[in-house]
C-alpha cells in the first residue's frame, strides 16, 4: 500500500471541509479522486503531500506521516495547479531547478523532451503560453521517474495533441512502476485510466469504487429524436427537448429492441440514436438527488 487514509478530518474554523474520509491506493494504481466544487479533494491531497496538517484521522504515505519530508518527499512528484515558477528564469533553468529540489537524478535534456519543451529550452517562463506552462509544471512529475506522482488537474488548458502526450507520457511512468493520485473534471479521462475513483460531495465519498462499481448501479439511457408530432413513445420517457427522448433502462437490449421494433412498424424515422451504459457524468448528476 503506498497511501492510507484512516478517518480523515480536517476544519477550516467551524467549516467542516473533510468529514471522517478513509481510502488506500495501491501500490502502481492509477487513483483518480473527483468530485463536485469544493468537495474537499485539494485539501484531502495536501493533507497527504504534507502541505496541511490534518484536524484528525491518520494518514501514511510509505509507511510515514507525510511531515516526515526526509522519507516521503524524494519519492513523491507533485504536478500542482500552479507551480508558480519564477517568470525571468528559462525553460532550461525551471528544469534544472526542479531537479535540484527533487535531489531525483535525471537530466534537463530528457525532461524537456518528455514534456516537449525542447524547442523552448531557452525561452523565459514569463514568454510562454498557457498550454506550454502547463507542460512546465509536468516536468515536476517527470523529473527521475518519482514512485508516487499527484496529478492535479494536469490537462487542463492542454490541447489534444499534448494531452495525449502527457498521458503517453504517463503510461511509460505507469509501465516503470509509478503509483498516480489524479484529479480532473475530465470525467472521460479518470474514466478511461484510473483503476479506482473515490467521488467526493460535501467533504466525503458518495462513492468509491472501479470505474464499473460506480456506474453500474444506476440504469441504462437510450436517446432518440422523433419525427415531430410523433404522438407518443412504446415506453417510459422524459422529454430532453421539443423532439428528443431519454429513456431509463434496466434491460437495454430488450428496451432497445422494442423500441427499434416499434419504430419500424410504424415506420417512424428514429435520428440520432444514442444507446448505452451509464458514464461516469451521469453518475455525477445524480449526486444529491
Ligand atoms: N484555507 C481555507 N479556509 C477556509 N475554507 C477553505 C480553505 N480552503 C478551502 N476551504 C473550503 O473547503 C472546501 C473544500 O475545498 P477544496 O479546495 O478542498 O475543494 P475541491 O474539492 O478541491 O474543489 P474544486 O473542485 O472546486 O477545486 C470548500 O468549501 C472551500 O471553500
Amino acid at each position: 500500500m503506498v497511501i492510507d487514509v484512516q478517518n480523515l478530518n480536517l476544519r477550516y474554523g467551524d467549516f467542516h471541509a473533510v468529514k471522517d474520509l478513509s481510502f488506500h491506493v495501491d501500490h502502481g494504481e492509477l487513483y483518480a479522486l473527483l468530485g463536485t466544487n469544493g468537495a474537499g479533494k485539494t485539501s484531502t491531497l495536501e493533507i497527504i503531500e504534507g502541505h496541511r496538517t490534518p484536524t484528525s484521522g491518520t494518514v501514511t504515505v510509505f509507511g510515514h506521516s507525510p511531515r516526515d519530508r526526509a522519507a516521503v518527499r524524494p519519492r513523491m512528484g507533485i504536478m500542482l495547479q500552479e507551480s508558480g515558477f519564477t517568470p525571468d528564469l528559462t525553460v532550461r533553468e525551471s528544469v534544472r531547478l526542479i531537479g535540484a529540489l527533487t535531489r531525483r537524478e535525471d537530466t534537463v535534456d530528457r525532461v524537456l523532451a518528455i514534456v516537449d519543451l525542447t524547442a523552448k529550452a531557452g525561452t523565459l517562463v514569463s514568454q510562454l503560453s498557457g498550454g506550454e506552462k502547463r507542460r512546465l509544471d509536468f516536468a515536476t512529475a517527470v523529473w527521475g521517474a518519482p514512485e508516487l506522482i499527484f496529478l492535479d488537474e494536469p490537462t487542463t488548458g492542454l490541447d489534444i495533441q499534448s494531452r495525449d502526450a502527457l498521458w503517453a507520457a504517463v503510461d511509460r511512468l505507469r509501465e516503470d512502476g509509478s503509483t498516480i493520485v489524479l484529479t480532473t473534471h475530465y470525467l472521460e479521462e479518470a474514466q478511461q485510466r484510473a483503476n479506482r475513483i473515490g467521488l467526493m460531495h460535501e467533504g466525503t465519498f458518495h462513492r468509491e469504487g472501479t470505474v464499473s462499481e460506480l456506474t453500474r448501479t444506476l440504469p441504462s439511457v437510450i436517446r432518440v429524436t422523433v419525427p415531430a408530432g410523433t404522438a407518443t413513445l412504446p415506453l417510459p420517457a422524459t422529454a430532453l427537448d421539443a423532439d428528443r427522448w431519454s429513456i431509463e433502462t434496466t434491460d437495454l437490449q430488450k428496451d432497445l429492441h422494442y423500441l427499434l421494433g416499434w419504430a419500424h412498424d410504424n415506420a417512424i424515422a428514429l435520428r440520432d440514436i444514442e444507446a448505452g451504459q451509464t458514464r461516469l457524468d451521469d453518475v455525477f448528476r445524480a449526486i444529491g438527488h
